[in-house]
């Protein structure tokens, strides 16, 4: 199934390294292009990491592209190209920045890879998410983003630190955006599919409904020069590895809403089926009044960052 597939990463820092590591380490592909303007750094990221796939036997080879050209006919397209966030800072403070680069990069993505999906990794995550649909004109299951997955993941692991077992076993649910005001779903979370309100108390919960909205600063404020990416590349890794293969599951991932949820022309974290075409389905689930309240705040967050690109006439003459 993975024969021949291409997946292109464009930004060969931290996590988008990472992100082609873990897939050569899969086997998931049969190529890996290597897209950065750190030309060097890409060239020995590139060598580093198909000698560490020989060095497990994996048929994936990872090449550099000396430009955008380079990145022909891949079927993913992984972004990571940007800053990353620093002490102090928000996600939302690297829009600007990061809507040039995502802009740039898009337009050779569309040019050169016009059937690839995209899976943007890029912050602010939702925005850029929504910069990369409009940007390359494809349709919105083609134009995905990564952050469900990883919120999903931290909780999970908060709450395995919090009850102190229950390791693989929990399945913790993220919706909303790659914000401080995402929506954990402690009402959608089981261990080993038992309820989390039955083996936390309201007060251990909310401790980690806080911890996961902030669990990306917390690694920022460790790390001092960048943000996480283990988890982040591992995350993305997870996304291109479901479309490959066509597996059809169910992963929470940033995807531009079309009226579902209440919600259109806004791109947020939901539930989606994954699948050789990208985004093939959303699935819907029933919030409560104040799940449903925390979504729309966490819409508007993120409508606001659009609405700055659009007052800064961001899409002008397209
Ligand atoms: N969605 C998420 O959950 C999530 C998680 C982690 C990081 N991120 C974001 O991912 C981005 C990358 O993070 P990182 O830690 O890998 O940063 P990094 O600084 O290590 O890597 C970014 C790379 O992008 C390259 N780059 C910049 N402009 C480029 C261009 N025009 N073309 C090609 N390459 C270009 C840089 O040279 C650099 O190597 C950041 O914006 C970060 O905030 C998002
Ligand atoms: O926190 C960041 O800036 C990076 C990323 O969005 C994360 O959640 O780790």
């Amino acid at each position: 199934m993975s024969q021949g597939k291409r997946v292109g990463i464009v930004g060969a820092g931290n996590v988008g390294a990472t992100v082609a590591y873990s897939l050569a380490m899969l086997g998931a592909c049969h190529e890996i292009i290597l897209r950065d303007n750190k030309m060097d750094v890409a060239r020995g990221k590139a060598l580093d990491m198909s000698q560490a796939a020989s060095a497990v036997r994996s048929h994936t080879v990872v090449k550099v592209a000396e430009d955008m050209s380079d990145l022909v006919n891949c079927d993913v397209v992984v972004i990571t190209a940007g800053s990353p966030r620093l002490p102090g800072m928000s996600r939302d403070d690297l829009l600007m920045i990061n809507a040039k680069i995502t802009k740039e990069v898009i337009q050779g993505v569309a040019k050169y890879s016009p059937n690839a999906i995209i899976i943007m990794v890029s912050n602010p995550l939702d925005a850029m998410t929504y910069v990369a649909l409009k940007e390359s004109g494809f349709d919105r299951s083609r134009v995905i983003g990564m952050a469900g997955i990883l919120d999903s993941s931290r909780m999970a692991a908060f709450i395995q630190e919090k009850l102190g077992y229950g390791g693989g076993q929990i399945r913790a649910s993220v919706m909303g955006g790659h914000g401080d005001d995402m929506v954990p779903l402690p009402r959608y979370s089981t261990v080993a599919g038992v309820p989390l309100t039955d083996v936390l108390s309201d007060e251990q919960i909310e401790e980690v409904v806080t911890r996961t909205r902030h669990g990306g600063a917390e690694i920022v404020g460790h790390l001092k020069t960048g943000s996480a990416y283990y988890a982040p590349a591992k995350s993305a890794a997870i996304m291109v590895d479901a479309i490959l293969k066509d597996t059809k599951q169910i992963h929470p991932c940033a995807v531009c809403l079309d009226g579902e949820y209440g919600y259109s022309d806004v791109v947020s974290g939901v539930p989606v089926m994954l699948g050789a075409n990208g985004a093939e389905k959303i699935i819907e689930v029933t919030l409560n009044d104040t799940e449903k309240e925390m979504f729309k705040n966490s819409c508007a967050s993120v409508q606001e960052l659009i609405d700055t690109l659009n007052t800064n006439n961001f899409f002008e003459g397209e």
